[in-house]
């Protein structure tokens, strides 16, 4: 329920005439949703979407959001994402679904991004529940491995839900799920790992994102409260 009232409040931010950069995760879903709602009842005209992996694609194709390429256009306007961790400072750490490579780009990219999620997310220190996900060419999996380790971090392969063997990204690389059991400095430690030879991205986010839509409970009420 949280989930739906920000992806929806998030869908509300975006205007008639823009370029969107859809995000990846089931809170961006309701938001993917509803802008194609807002497309079919006319009360948004004339947007064209970039998706950031193959699910916000096809979720954009099924609700009717028109897309294009990074190679057509020259800016975007707005972005929408989830988020595993937002921090005070807005640092994130991003990659759930193993996105956070095109998520990346997508939303570095936008003028405007916001970011969906609900209070669970919010950390006082980026790392301290969720592992930082690295996305890695498949023949550097053991010394990149034993480069996290050599940074203090616990690296793990990560594995399909329902699906035997590693789960596989949109370019078809590997994912490590690395814990950090301190990371001081975020925007130190996202640069180290992708200096790693092998590491093509990390879901390390500072400095990107402009708004957080916070989802939550107050007073047994569903709110969406911005930060
Ligand atoms: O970074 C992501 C995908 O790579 C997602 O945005 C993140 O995992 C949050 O997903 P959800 O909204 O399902 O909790």
């Amino acid at each position: 329920m949280m989930k739906q009232e920000v992806g929806k409040a998030a869908a509300d931010l975006v205007k008639s005439n823009s370029i969107v950069g859809l995000g990846t995760g089931s809170t961006t879903a309701y938001a993917i949703e509803y802008i194609g709602k807002r497309l079919q009842s006319g009360n948004l005209k004339n947007i064209v979407g970039i998706p950031t992996s193959f699910q916000a694609e096809v979720l954009s194709k099924q609700y009717g959001i028109p897309l294009t390429t990074l190679d057509a256009i020259n800016h975007i306007d707005i972005a929408i994402d989830g988020a595993d961790e937002v921090d005070m400072q807005k640092n994130l750490i991003k990659g759930g679904g193993a996105a956070h490579t095109r998520e990346k780009v997508v939303d570095y990219l936008a003028n405007q991004f916001i970011v969906v999620v609900d209070a669970g997310k919010l950390v006082t220190k980026l790392g301290s529940v969720f592992a930082v996900p690295v996305e890695v060419i498949p023949m550097a999996l053991t010394p990149v491995i034993n480069s996290i380790k050599q940074l203090g971090g616990k690296p793990e392969l990560r594995m399909g839900l329902r699906k035997a063997g590693p789960v596989v990204t949109d370019q078809g690389n590997l994912v490590i799920d690395a814990k950090f059991n301190d990371i001081p400095n975020p925007a130190n430690l996202e640069k180290v790992l992708n200096n790693i030879p092998g590491v093509l991205e990390n879901g390390i986010f500072v400095n990107c994102a402009d708004i957080i839509l916070i989802g939550e409970v107050q007073d047994g009420k569903s709110i969406v409260r911005e930060m």
